[in-house]
């Protein structure tokens, strides 16, 4: 079922109140010229005051009869609008927040972003025209057309040619436009993401003097979209005066017939008058289809761009699954693992690797030798293209994420700390933990000190990405959020890059006796960082090259000697 079928049967009865409302204001509309014609032709002409009274008196029923059900669509078109627009906008939100990684970056942040505020909003925006303006114009042109014709055939000849004549401007708006609105929305993916760059990266960016560079790039996204929006609205601007014109030369042609059959005698004056507000209603109605078709337009590409991110199957959430609270002993073996994140080239080749209980693993290896990449499978942040990962002897493709990552800490390279308190970061690692808990973790990263060291401790603020504290502070603190999990499985990719040496020496310390019972992961760049660890994996241009301790991959591993020899000197290796 399509995504938005199941909005259509939740809002349905709804909808159709609507529509019901709709239709009846549109009624009201169209009887308002006949009415009008009765009052002139008999009440007028024949200076007959009463029936002028009585109709009039019609005629304000009719009116307020609109009126309060254009009211009651108003309620209702606004509230299902709006509650669609939250509804859909959580859909998207969750959709989010469950994909792949590799679909977060097929799609790309920036676009992700657009999809789940600019494109819910137009569908938003559609839904509300739908219940108002978008229904009635066609009811109200058509209704309009009927009366016409039946109030006087002869002039109902006139609308025989204008009609189709502004149904065919209306078409030919409609192929030409689609694709230019396909064009705008693709400009402004382009604009949010170069505005989410430059935003995010502002401090480089005044770093290397950069401004002018992003200005003038922001400048020419900027101009993009509005060349693009310009050619788009300039469809409008052309086929919108046409429909008009035709319509006028209509009206035109119109009192010239009737005058004519007035002078003959052979048609009456609120008759002509009334066919010419027949006419005017169609072509309120031709322009409205127009106009709105700009919302439907936008819209459509909107549903599809939704609809692309919704049909992706996410990551399944299989907590309710989880009946047993487990630990994992934490063996871990990589068999003839690949990855790619395109088809095109290989980043693992082929891994072969076991990991015991307890150890701590180094991992190091040139900038690019997917050191990073090989962590991230074992969460199953990404699936290996070939072999398996195996954990305590089962495969990890058949252990769901969510009970995966339960019992496993990572801390990424970029030490990604959120808006709020010290003390709400730390959380979460682990919703329920107890101050101590939280204390002991912070020891242990190294960053109580420095917390207390703050005028409010544990309940400073953080602001957003943590632009008020240090490198080294925000990787600490990134640390100690994973240590308060108490994992089974640690692992730490270059998470300590900013910190300085004697800092790092002493949360190494620390962390030797948290880490003796859980299987632990270090990437790093520094060899200091790993030198003591069980085994040290050296990777190279996604391939292993080597597997040992320090002194054995000194002997053995020339990547590794040349790592070693070019940080400690060729006495130091
Ligand atoms: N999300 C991604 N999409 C496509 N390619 C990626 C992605 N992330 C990394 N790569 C590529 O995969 C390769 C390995 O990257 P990875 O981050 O695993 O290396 P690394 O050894 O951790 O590097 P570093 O020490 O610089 O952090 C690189 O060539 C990189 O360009």
């Amino acid at each position: 079922m399509r995504y938005w079928e199941s909005y259509w049967r939740k809002y349905r009865i709804k909808f159709t109140g609507a529509v019901v409302f709709v239709i009846l204001e549109a009624l009201c509309d169209l009887l308002q010229p006949t009415i009008m014609a009765s009052i002139i032709d008999i009440g007028v002409a024949e200076r007959n005051i009463d029936y002028v009274l009585y109709m009039g008196g019609v005629m304000l029923l009719v009116t307020a009869v609109g009126a309060l059900a254009a009211t009651a669509r108003n309620i209702i078109s606004s509230t299902v609008s709006q509650q669609v627009g939250t509804e859909l906008r959580s859909q998207v939100y969750e959709k989010i927040q469950s994909l792949p990684f590799a679909a977060v970056d097929k799609f790309d942040r920036a676009g992700l972003v657009t999809r789940l505020t600019n494109d819910v909003t137009q569908i938003q925006s559609l839904v509300n025209g739908m219940m108002r303006i978008s229904l009635k114009a066609p009811i109200l042109g058509i209704g309009a057309l009927i009366m016409a014709v039946s109030l006087n055939p002869r002039l109902g000849s006139v609308l025989v040619v204008v009609v189709p004549v502004v149904g065919v401007l209306i078409f030919i708006n409609m192929r030409v436009g689609y694709p230019r609105f396909l064009q705008v929305q693709a400009a402004l993916d382009q604009l949010n993401r170069t505005v989410r760059e430059a935003i995010a990266g502002v401090r480089v960016v005044r770093a290397f003097n950069g401004f002018v560079y992003e200005q003038t790039k922001f400048r020419d996204v900027n101009v993009g979209f509005q060349d693009r929006s310009v050619a788009a609205m300039r469809t409008m601007t052309v086929f919108g005066p046409s429909i008009a014109l035709t319509m006028n030369l209509g009206i035109v042609a119109v009192l010239w017939l009737g005058g004519n059959g007035v002078h003959n005698g052979q048609m009456q004056v609120g008759h002509i008058i009334a066919f010419i507000n027949y006419m005017t209603q169609i072509l309120f109605a031709l322009v409205i289809v127009s106009l709105v078709f700009n919302v439907f337009v936008r819209a459509r590409v909107s549903v599809q761009r939704i609809g692309e991110v919704l049909a992706v199957e996410g990551v399944p959430d299989e907590r309710i699954n989880v009946e047993d609270d487990c630990c994992f002993q934490g063996r871990i073996d990589f068999e003839r693992v690949s990855f790619a994140y395109d088809k095109s080239k290989l980043v693992l080749d082929n891994i072969s690797l076991t990991c015991l209980p307890g150890e701590t693993i180094g991992i190091i290896g040139p900038t690019g030798a997917g050191k990073s990449s090989l962590v991230q499978l074992i969460p199953r942040m990404y699936e290996p293209t070939a072999g398996k990962i195996k954990l305590d002897g089962q495969d990890i493709s058949r252990i769901s994420p969510w009970r995966l990552r339960e019992k496993m800490a990572i801390v990424p390279q970029k030490a990604l700390l959120f808006s709020g308190s010290i003390r709400d970061n730390l959380h979460w690692g682990k919703a329920e933990a107890t101050q101590e808990e939280i204390e002991e973790a912070a020891r242990i990263a190294q960053a109580h000190d420095f917390i207390m060291e703050f005028p409010e401790g544990y309940e400073t603020r953080i602001g957003q990405g943590g632009v008020n504290l240090s490198g080294g502070q925000k990787q600490r603190l990134a640390i100690a959020r994973a240590l308060v999990r108490k994992p089974d499985i640690l692992i730490l990719d270059d998470s300590t890059s900013a910190v300085d040496l004697e800092t790092e020496a002493r949360m190494k310390q620390a962390l030797q006796a948290y880490t003796a019972e859980l299987t632990c992961f270090i990437i790093a760049q520094r060899i200091t960082s790993v030198v003591d660890a069980d085994m040290i994996v050296v990777l190279d241009g996604g391939r292993l090259v080597g597997a040992g301790r320090h002194e054995e991959l000194v002997a053995s591993c020339a990547v590794y000697r040349e790592i070693c020899q070019s940080q400690l000197g060729k006495e130091g290796c």
